[in-house]
């Protein structure tokens, strides 16, 4: 059977969530959740999934504060039985600018994937300039992980390259995770 790969993010204006759709799309089937609305099926969902791609919006330089309540909510217990080791992890992340200082979220996202045992996979999309047919791709040139930035136009939220960009690290996901099983 395969199980969803699990997208816990958080969003306070709508551009991370638009960011998490357009990486469940490349990583179908996929569970997306947002954490301020969290049920038990999704806590469910998040201990089945074989590997969970976690995204926050960089907030003053960082994961915002309320992703940082789910994440230590996530290890209580998890941490020490170590029941996410060797599940897939992910990060994505979202700014104003072209760095915003969003690297350090990516750190942040991808420390905590190590300290529950999990195994980190980064981005490998290789854009405009390096790749000039491919303008819009992965602009901000991260490869730890997924970085995007705010759309002025708030009919659509993100670029249709950043769109772009995250259905292709949305599909690496699902298939590591379909090679790596669990
Ligand atoms: C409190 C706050 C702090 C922010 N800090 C940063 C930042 O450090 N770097 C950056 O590039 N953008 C920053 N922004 C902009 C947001 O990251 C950006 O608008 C993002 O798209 C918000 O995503 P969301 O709509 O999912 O919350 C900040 C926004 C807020 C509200």
């Amino acid at each position: 059977m395969t199980h969803p790969i699990a997208i816990p993010y958080f969003s306070g204006h709508g551009h991370t969530a638009r960011l998490a759709q357009a990486i469940a799309e490349g990583a179908a089937p996929a569970r997306l959740i947002d954490i301020e609305t969290m049920t038990q099926a999704d806590w469910d969902a998040l201990d089945a999934a074989p590997a969970i791609i976690f995204g926050s919006p960089t907030y003053m330089g960082s994961v915002a504060a309320r992703y940082v309540h789910f994440l230590e909510e996530a290890s209580d217990a998890r941490w020490t039985a170590q029941s996410w080791q060797n599940k897939l992890a992910g990060g994505f992340t979202i700014g104003t600018y072209p760095s915003g200082d969003k690297l350090s979220t990516l750190l942040r996202l991808s420390i905590f994937a190590a300290q529950m045992g999990m195994l980190w996979v980064g981005a490998t999309e290789i854009g405009a300039p390096v790749n000039p047919d491919r303008p819009g791709i992965d602009r901000d040139g991260s490869m730890l992980g997924l970085m995007a930035r705010s759309d002025p136009d708030k009919s659509r939220l993100i670029s249709d390259g950043d769109a772009e960009t995250a259905r292709l690290f949305g599909t690496r996901l699902r298939r590591a995770a379909d090679r790596w099983g669990r």
